[in-house]
């Protein structure tokens, strides 16, 4: 995944993109900038490959652009000239920027121009990305953060293999009797996207004003009982020595569970089927929801990954060129696809019918969990998600927040009080910046 908690590789080349010459006779190119590095900009490279088979009008190259930080920050750099991409794959929480930044053309005009059908994708999916009344982008890898476990390690432990832990006390619990012989019963990367999902799951906000979604967000509520009580319960884990700090890249955490040093991790869906490849043949990879407290109220998941947007200072039929190359990408065929080779959860309903993904779910049921956690979350603006423009620093100076409280720098409450501060200071002073 392009998390910015990930290490960027890839096969793919990395280019800056030039301008497409446009005439009747050759085809639209578009430059697509994506996030998707080593397995999963393999599987991009396919789709993509297999779009410029289809058909002869529109040639799409796809250009990695490093993580969801690095290609988010290269498309303000080229902002104001026309180096910038036809279309850009942005994670979620630079969904307000990219409105913001007037430099895009929601897709919602080619939706209405075209007539597509929105009813076939997933309610749950569209309706993070709906904001001011219309889909500004297109939902294209759609992921939510499970727990991994090493069944293999359960067993030794005496645990229940098919009932993994899913109160923050049974983690502790299980983690416990997980740590013996040098090996930890768990370890998860301090990566804020964990600490927005702990909120959701508790059906908090994040931020004030329902989330963001009813006006523009002016409070971070990073330091409200939810994230107090998420932090405090992962330092208890830390600080007992039953799960191990490691630090902020998910690539660690997996690493360490691929070689049987750690029992649990966090880890979004979009890992899931390198996961289990890695593992196979030496251990068996379960899957459970993200954990929550015994006593939270209802709440769930917030959609993540990432969705596609065109850029508007590009000519008309390139732009049009993109919507075709994002109705290919979003159709039943391309999300099976899509899901069974990475993780991600189909966007299109149709793409359940399709018999690689039925042939998948057999072989492979941990694809299911990521699927029932997103269909069981209760639908309120906890889940919705929160939007505020200045979210990826947010998360970074929530990552700083964690890493202090995990390091005995700070108690959990002094450290997202500080936070929270800061997060409101940067979001009052973005608001005064946009009309
Ligand atoms: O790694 P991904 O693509 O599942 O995305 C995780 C987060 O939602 C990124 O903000």
């Amino acid at each position: 995944c392009g998390g910015a908690n990930e290490t960027a590789q890839s096969s793919n080349k990395e280019t800056t993109g030039s301008s497409a010459k446009e005439n009747a006779a050759s085809p639209v190119k578009i430059t697509f900038w994506h996030s998707m590095s080593g397995e999963l900009g393999t599987v991009t490279d396919k789709l993509i490959s297999d779009f410029n088979a289809s058909q002869k009008n529109v040639q799409v190259e796809g250009i990695f652009q490093g993580t969801y930080d690095e290609s988010l920050n290269k498309m303000k750099a080229s902002m104001d000239s026309k180096s910038g991409p036809s279309l850009i794959q942005v994670y979620e929480i630079g969904s307000r920027y990219m409105i913001d930044s007037k430099a895009i053309t929601p897709v919602q005009k080619f939706i209405d121009a075209d007539k597509y059908d929105l009813s076939q994708l997933e309610e749950n999916i569209t309706q993070y990305y709906t904001i001011g009344g219309k889909l500004n982008s297109m939902p294209f890898n759609t992921s939510n953060p499970i727990l991994y476990y090493n069944k293999d390690m359960f067993k030794a432990a005496g645990l229940d293999l098919e009932k993994p832990p899913v109160t923050f006390d049974e983690i502790t619990k299980a983690a416990q009797a997980l740590s013996k012989d040098g090996k930890a019963g768990a370890s998860f990367a301090i990566y804020g996207w964990f600490m927005e999902q702990f909120f959701a799951k508790q059906g908090a906000e994040y931020v004030n004003n329902g989330n963001g979604r009813t006006a523009p967000a002016t409070e971070s509520y990073v330091n409200k009982e939810a994230g107090l009580k998420a932090l405090t319960w992962w330092k208890s884990m830390v600080d007992n020595k039953t799960a191990l700090n490691l630090g902020r890249k998910t690539d660690d955490t997996k690493k360490a569970f691929a070689a049987g040093q750690i029992a649990m991790m966090l880890d979004s869906t979009a890992s899931l089927k390198g996961i289990v490849s890695t593992a196979e043949g030496k251990f068996q990879v379960g899957t459970a929801p993200l954990p929550k407290p015994a006593d939270a109220a209802e709440g769930g998941v917030v959609v993540g990954g990432a969705s596609l947007y065109i850029t508007n200072n590009k000519s008309e039929a390139e732009q049009k060129g993109a919507w075709e190359f994002i109705k290919f990408l979003t159709s039943p065929q391309s999300q099976a696809y899509w899901h069974v080779n990475t993780g991600y959860f189909p966007i299109t309903k149709k793409a359940y019918d399709e018999q690689i993904v039925k042939d998948n779910l057999v072989k492979y049921p941990q694809f299911k969990t990521a699927v029932d956690q997103l269909h069981g979350s209760k639908a309120n603006t906890a889940t919705q998600g929160a939007v505020m423009g200045v979210f990826p620093e947010a998360r970074q100076i929530v990552e700083g927040a964690i890493e202090e409280a995990l390091n005995g720098k700070k108690t959990p409450q002094a450290a997202l009080d500080e936070a929270a501060k800061s997060i409101t200071e940067k979001i009052g002073k973005y608001n005064q910046t946009v009309k």
